[in-house]
């Protein structure tokens, strides 16, 4: 059978409004499938009850689909899930509108490029799931013909996932769970932009993201842009680590993590990062130690819509990071010889490559972050000086 629903819900305390998401993780082929269906925020009780009502209408639609269910991560299996859903029992019995018969065979519309015979094309969503008034991936995206020698309820054959730079591309399930709210407005980053049009609105921010090795000089740099340049240093792992300190629910996660050298969930750190920047007036950020793999950066531009200006990027040999560590003093729990050599190692095997990404869009401007401070901050003065404050 085609496909395995798995379905769980999660709360944050992170937001001043208590938030809760359910998402529904389908393991492919449903997964490109269906995504986009169903996480969100539950800002209320009757919203709650409302994605119930959408969770099970789903549900039905994978059923007629032909699919299976099988505990794979998470909670467990969608239907029992959705019993134990904390405020279901606050909630009037959900009611679950039939679901109408399958549509007739529908011929692609007009402004469709694909025909009916193309891989891409699908028809339109059935009507249930119009009324879910979730943004679903475009049609012709989405679901290809039923394959010929297939029966009804048999799932097509789903399409490779389209390249993940497409600004088009709807948010993946990943994304979503990662993101811990519903991105309705379609996903559009602006590349090569200075500033995007993002999550804050109308406020227009400029977003340096500050790369580099432990130990590279991040945060003393970014003390000296601050300083001299009026951007707001936002330090990813600070954040963590006052998160870890407030005795948040997520508290033993950072701090084993942490002890390990490892990265926390992009949910909790870029959680904290967008309630960081909603609450600052500035509009000129410094993300230090952030995105710190590939799925941080691809998370935070989903969630916030925002593309950096540029990323700094502090070059320096392990040697001399490891000196700089064991000597900063901080009470650091994993500034310790065995801790850094596993950050050493998470570095190379998961943040080079996001710099490798953003170089990729000429966005890298390196720092040989090997010579004195203060030497090394004249080479960032020459890159910030379009920056310069004003008054
Ligand atoms: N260019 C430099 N030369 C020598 N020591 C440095 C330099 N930059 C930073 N340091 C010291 O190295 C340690 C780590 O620097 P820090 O800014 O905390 O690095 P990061 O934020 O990249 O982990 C600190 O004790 C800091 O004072
Ligand atoms: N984006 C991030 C940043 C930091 N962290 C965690 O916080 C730790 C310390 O990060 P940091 O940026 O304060 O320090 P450095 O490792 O750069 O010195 C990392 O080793 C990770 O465990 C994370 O999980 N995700």
């Amino acid at each position: 059978m085609p496909s395995v629903g798995v379905c769980r819900w999660r709360s944050s305390p992170l937001s001043a409004v208590l938030r809760r998401s359910f998402v529904v993780d389908l393991l492919p082929p449903s997964r490109s499938q269906l995504c986009g269906a169903v996480p969100c925020d539950f800002p209320s009780p009757d919203a709650v009850g409302r994605r119930i009502r959408l969770l099970k209408i789903w549900w039905k639609e994978l059923m007629v689909l032909g699919a299976t269910t099988t505990a794979a991560s998470g909670v467990g299996p969608l239907g029992p899930v959705l019993g134990d859903f904390p405020f279901a029992e606050k909630l009037a019995p959900p009611v679950v509108a039939p679901t109408p018969p399958a549509p007739p065979p529908v011929s692609p519309p007009a402004n469709c490029h694909a025909s009916r015979g193309d891989a891409a094309w699908a028809p339109p969503p059935h009507p249930s799931a119009r009324r879910a008034r979730i943004k679903r991936p475009p049609a012709c995206l989405r679901l290809p013909p039923p394959h010929h020698q297939h029966t009804h309820h048999a799932l097509p054959v789903i399409p490779p996932p389209r390249p993940p730079s497409s600004a088009h591309r709807p948010p993946s399930i990943q994304d979503r769970r990662a993101m811990g709210t519903v991105v309705d407005a379609p996903t559009v980053v602006t590349e090569n932009e200075e500033v995007a049009v993002n999550m804050l609105g109308d406020k227009k921010v400029t977003v340096v993201f500050v790369l580099g090795g432990p130990g590279s000089g991040k945060g003393t740099q970014c003390a000296n842009i601050v300083e001299h340049f009026g951007f707001t240093h936002l330090s990813a792992g600070d954040l963590l680590r006052a998160e870890l300190k407030s005795g948040s629910e997520n508290g033993t996660m950072i701090e084993n993590m942490i002890k390990e050298g490892k990265i926390v969930p992009s949910e909790v750190t870029i959680a904290l990062l967008k309630e960081a920047m909603i609450k600052n007036d500035n509009d000129k950020f410094l993300i230090d130690g952030f995105p710190r793999n590939e799925e941080n950066r691809a998370a935070f531009e989903h969630v916030t819509k925002i593309s950096p200006a540029f990323v700094l990027f502090f070059d320096c040999s392990e040697e001399e990071m490891e000196k700089r560590l064991l000597g900063r003093n901080e009470g650091r729990v994993d500034d310790n010889i065995e801790t850094i050599r596993k950050r050493f190692k998470v570095f190379v095997e998961s943040s080079l490559p996001v710099i490798e990404y953003y170089k990729a869009k000429d966005k890298v401007k390196k720092i040989d972050a090997a010579k004195p401070i203060a030497e090394v901050f004249e080479d960032v003065k020459a890159i910030f000086a379009p920056y310069a404050k004003t008054a």
